[in-house]
């Protein structure tokens, strides 16, 4: 991982942000899945379709790579923002010390009130995660989007918990991505509220 690298994210790429060949994975006695490729460029976002157990955080998760595959490849050409279903908080940090921790590790250049404000957790800043609410945890997570630019994000399920305000601040927060010049790979359930490029379904 490049730490404490902020990669531009627009400017002049060549090739594809993130590619994948032939992958395949298999679980317990099941196949999840074969042959699966895809590529996406700057600008681009796929999204990842199927049902409960289809396979789509696993894949996710090869992308990342954080799991290998039974077969196949995948090339990333620079840094990634990893988004998880579980949001990585320990009970006893609040927004601020979470992302200020993120901000540190990462060497962020980025305002720390300005990123709070922007996820809307002025209020609850100084609240522990344990007295949190689903959403302004998931909330907390996502900000660590905005703490380093990384042309890939990769995002599992983004919008649970969020209310409409916080599914609408997702929404910008990936149009701004793309149009920067980043790419977007994300399982989601029912809408995606944009159109994506292209999508994988399971
Ligand atoms: N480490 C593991 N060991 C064994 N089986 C696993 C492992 N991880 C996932 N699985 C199985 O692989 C299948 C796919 O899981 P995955 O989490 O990728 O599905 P998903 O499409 O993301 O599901 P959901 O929509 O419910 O989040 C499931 O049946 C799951 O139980």
């Amino acid at each position: 991982m490049l730490r404490g690298v902020t990669s531009p994210v627009s400017g002049p790429l060549s090739g594809p942000l993130l590619s994948a060949t032939g992958l395949g994975m298999i679980r317990g006695e099941r196949v999840l899945f074969t042959g699966v490729g895809l590529s996406i460029a700057a600008g681009e976002s796929l999204v990842l379709r199927g049902s409960n157990g289809a396979g789509k955080t696993t894949l996710l998760r090869i992308l990342a790579g954080l799991t290998r595959p039974e077969t196949g490849d995948v090339t990333r050409s620079g840094p990634h923002h990893w988004f998880a279903h579980r949001e990585g908080l320990k009970p006893h940090e609040t927004p601020r010390t979470h992302l200020g921790l993120w901000s540190r590790a990462w060497g962020s250049e980025s305002d720390l009130d300005s990123v709070l404000s922007r996820m809307g957790l002025k209020r609850p800043a100084d609240v522990p995660a344990r007295y949190l609410s689903a959403g302004q945890r998931r909330r907390t997570a996502l900000g660590r989007l905005l703490l380093e630019q990384r042309p890939i994000w990769m995002l599992d399920e983004p919008y649970t918990a969020l209310d409409a305000e916080g599914r609408d601040l997702v929404l910008e927060l990936i149009e701004d991505h793309l149009k920067g010049g980043g790419g977007v790979v994300a399982a989601i359930h029912g809408e995606s509220g944009f159109v994506p490029t292209s999508e994988v379904v399971l």
